[in-house]
């Protein structure tokens, strides 16, 4: 996008900011320091925005500026870590607010993408849309064979308009990444690309209903969450279609109770389903407002939620997943240390840090909160305030992580919309816990390293020649010359690590590839010997391999 049609699209964004009084914000935020000065030739600001709080004038000027600012909005919601409360409260709520596009349109790009009429298609297709929001377009139609169908499909022209308006944030962030004196905390040009990603993923349609399938799978039975089926022969990238689901929103109450559904246990159903999500299947769905979550009034003895809009899913790196379910433990039991070191172990604190410090520091965080009963406590916002604290500390947010912590501030309010006394902590500590021992149980990782075992053996050929390698490097003496006394301890640690890592791996190496041989070659001398083998060289891999950093 060039200057020439970003700059009439700046100074579009300057008159909206003004016009909803927003000057002090954008000069608080060290945005443009002369929009003051320029205030005259923008005319005067609306005249009913005076009584309104900051956040929802900006809120206000979100949704007149458009689609991807909405987006853009609601991404910024979710760091609650960066923007005060007030604001970030207010940016949730934002909605797209966009008039459906002509029905016969719709009609026109299902046939171009499905390269057939629609009425070979379909018995039927309703030209008058059921939802439209500003990616996308939902019809309702009916198969030939009689079963009932939606049709998502993309607004026209609207990957040229997401190009041009992330161009245009683009641009911000770079002015916010240069003028403001906390850019590398706020680390705009980050969240412009985590708005960049969102886009590009919603755009595809195609990749979402592979995203549903995943889930359906994952929740097979369909008793706590239920996912509407992909019509794949019916889906491209710019056309999704799905089974058509009844139900309401989870935030309607009053339709709940009118149907007789016990909603104590849909609530506790809902915390368990998030957690199964996350760190049993380590797939979520990361937009879980309650849009997008039904409840099934067809089921009132055993109620279930239907799961809706798969456009952004998040996933965590093993590592992480397994970091993070830690932390739920330790902040579970209460154990600030070890919350403190697992901090410290994930490399994400600066390695001269004082374990104790941390505690300390979270402790302080944490105890005033465990005065209440537990049923008042939110793990969300409890949470935000960890990563607070550990910023203070110069942690590095990871996004899948403000994914997930928007997830499950989704998932707090959900419980507690339908459930007002929730003890979110009594629901999530066993689930949690029963998930971990199933998810890293001694079977699953025998199962994973059999499936990884044909790896293994490829690679053993090149084994001595890496060996070799690196002793000839250590050899050389081919290591960084520091100054700093702290880096040269730290580098020290570094080399007494990989020493007892390439220690470890060989003798671990070595006799898994043992034990391979001996299970492919000698199959009448039993499991044992294999066994014995391959247990030794797990345990040298875990006695040396290196706590994570
Ligand atoms: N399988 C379905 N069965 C019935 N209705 C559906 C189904 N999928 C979507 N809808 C309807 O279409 C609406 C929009 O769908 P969806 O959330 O997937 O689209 P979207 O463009 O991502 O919208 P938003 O950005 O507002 O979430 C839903 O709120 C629901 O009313």
């Amino acid at each position: 996008m060039s200057s020439l049609t970003v700059f009439p699209r700046l100074l579009r964004v300057a008159s909206v900011l003004l016009a909803w009084r927003l000057d002090e914000i954008v000069e608080a935020a060290h945005l443009f320091r002369p929009l003051k000065l320029v205030r005259p030739f923008f005319g005067k600001p609306r005249p009913d925005v005076d009584t309104l709080p900051r956040g929802a004038r900006l809120r206000g000027a979100m949704t007149e500026l458009g689609p991807i600012f909405v987006k853009a909005g609601q991404v910024l919601s979710t760091r609650r870590d960066l923007i005060p409360a007030d604001i970030a409260d207010e940016l949730a709520l934002l909605q797209d607010q966009v008039p459906p596009f002509p029905g016969s349109e719709a009609r026109a790009i299902v046939e171009r993408e499905l390269k057939q009429p629609v009425t070979t298609l379909f018995a039927r297709f309703d030209e008058t849309a059921l939802a439209s929001a500003s990616i996308a377009q939902v019809h309702a139609a009916t198969l030939r064979d009689g079963r009932e169908v939606v049709v998502k499909v993309l607004r026209p022209g609207i990957a040229k308009r997401i190009a041009n308006d992330v161009a245009l944030l683009r641009s911000l962030g770079e002015l916010v990444n240069r003028w403001h004196p906390n850019a590398d905390k706020i680390r705009p040009l980050e969240v412009v690309a985590e708005v960049e990603k969102m886009l590009e993923n919603e755009l595809d349609l195609q990749r979402e209903g592979a995203s549903a399938s995943l889930l359906k799978r994952n929740f097979e039975s369909g008793v706590d969450m239920y996912v509407p089926a992909v019509e794949w022969d019916y889906t491209t990238d710019g056309v999704l279609t799905l089974e058509r689901v009844y139900g309401v929103s989870c935030d309607d109450v009053a339709a709940i109770d009118a149907a007789g559904i016990d909603r104590k246990a849909l609530a506790v159903k809902g915390v368990r389903v998030f957690y199964e999500q996350v760190f049993r299947d380590n797939f979520f769905h990361a937009d879980a407002h309650p849009g997008n979550v039904w409840v099934d009034l067809a089921r009132k003895d055993d109620p279930r939620f239907i799961a809706l809009d798969f456009g952004i899913m998040g996933s965590l790196p093993e590592a992480d997943q397994y970091w993070l379910a830690q932390n739920f433990i330790a902040l579970f039991e209460r154990d600030y240390f070890r919350i403190a070191q697992l901090h410290i172990d994930a490399g994400w604190m600066p390695p001269h840090l004082r374990v104790d410090e941390l505690a300390a520091a979270v402790r302080t965080v944490c105890e005033p909160y465990f005065t209440r009963p537990l049923s008042q406590i939110s793990i969300a916002e409890l949470v935000v305030k960890l990563f607070r604290t550990a910023q203070k500390f110069e942690l590095t947010l990871q996004p899948q992580l403000i994914l997930l912590q928007k997830t499950l501030l989704n998932i707090e309010g959900v419980g507690r919309m339908l459930d007002p006394d929730i003890d979110i902590w009594a629901v999530a500590h066993p689930v949690l816990e029963r998930i971990l021992r199933e998810r890293y149980s001694l079977r699953r990782t025998l199962k994973e390293a059999r499936k990884r075992l044909p790896e293994w053996i490829n690679a053993a050929p090149q084994f001595p020649e890496l060996v070799r390698d690196a002793l000839k490097q250590a050899a050389r003496g081919e290591v960084r010359s520091v100054s700093d006394p702290l880096a040269l301890l730290q580098q020290a640690e570094l080399a007494r690590r990989q020493q007892r890592v390439l220690g470890g791996a060989l003798l671990g190496g070595s006799l898994l590839i043992a034990a391979a041989l001996l299970w492919t070659l000698a199959p009448q001398q039993g499991v044992w010997p294999p066994l014995v083998a391959a247990s030794a060289g797990l345990l040298a891999f875990a006695f040396t391999w290196p706590r994570r950093r």
